[in-house]
């Protein structure tokens, strides 16, 4: 269920506007791989590249190849849909649907993905789900009840149970704590390294010190100058990444010289 992504140069555009520029890199699978990086240096942008959302905005649209196991995301045979079932997402605001149960909120995207499936096997797989996202034992009681009626945290391990109940083969994450107290941010750090058995992660964050915790490898996003379009810098290992990066401005960011 974990799949490696292979970049190769990618430009990202708004319009005319390019946002990001010759972006090649490999995910490796059961890994998770941060994106670091000052503010507007395309990191939400190209991971939004990596499950055709970002072609969802009017005028959006990308350069370059994303192979997914050596498949061509962008080949024109394939559908939109079936890549945002295979990558799934969980976006920086908990975003549980608000009237619908805690139960249905899982379901909804096998509801949405799949055709028939009994009520049997749809208990299983809500409940596999929320246990996958260890939000489980807290809800339990409770699956009728509304998803909006959770703490932020718990909303968000929700969130997370619902994209694993597709079985998706990546996991991409768009800054999934910063709307999180401390607390709830340890609780989603952990469920990311026991996810990360399972499923290629990706994830984004402005939090050195989460980037450095929890992922295997790090890539670090900068403008080569104002006004132009941001690339990768550098992308290694992320404890040589911390320690002894190769390129000065991945240094200056991480020290919090800038950014
Ligand atoms: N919907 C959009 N329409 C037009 N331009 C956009 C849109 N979203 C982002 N951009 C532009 O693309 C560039 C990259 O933005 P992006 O949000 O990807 O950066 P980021 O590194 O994720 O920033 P942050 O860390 O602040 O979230 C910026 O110049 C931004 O203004």
């Amino acid at each position: 269920m974990s799949k490696q992504i292979q970049v190769s140069g990618l430009d990202a555009y708004y319009g005319s506007h390019k946002a990001i520029e010759d972006v090649s890199m490999t995910i490796e699978p059961r890994s998770i791989t941060a994106f670091i990086g000052p503010s507007g240096c395309g990191k939400s942008t190209f991971l939004r590249t990596l499950n055709r959302m970002h072609e969802v905005i009017p005028g959006a649209r990308v350069e370059g190849k994303v192979l997914l196991d050596g498949e061509d995301l962008y080949a024109p045979d394939v559908e939109p849909v079936s890549v945002r079932r295979m990558i799934g997402m969980v976006f920086q605001r908990p975003n549980p649907f608000p009237t619908m149960s805690i139960y249905e909120n899982v379901a909804a995207g096998l509801r949405l993905n799949s055709g028939r499936i009994s009520k049997s096997e749809m208990d299983d797989i809500v409940e596999d789900s929320l246990k996958g996202a260890n939000l489980w034992n807290e809800v339990k009681d409770r699956l009728n009840k509304p998803g909006a009626g959770l703490s932020g945290g718990q909303q968000q391990r929700l969130c997370i149970a619902r994209a694993i109940a597709v079985r998706p083969e990546v996991l991409l994450m768009d800054e999934p704590c910063s709307a999180l107290d401390p607390i709830s941010t340890l609780a989603i750090e952990d469920l990311m390294a026991k996810l990360k058995d399972q499923y290629t992660i990706v994830i984004v964050t402005h939090n050195m010190q989460q980037a450095a915790r929890v992922s295997d490898r790090t890539a670090f996003f900068n403008l080569a100058e104002q006004g132009k379009p941001g690339r990768v810098i550098e992308m290694d290992e992320t404890s040589r990444m911390f320690t002894n990066p190769s390129q000065k401005a991945t240094e200056d960011y991480i020290t919090g010289r800038f950014g």
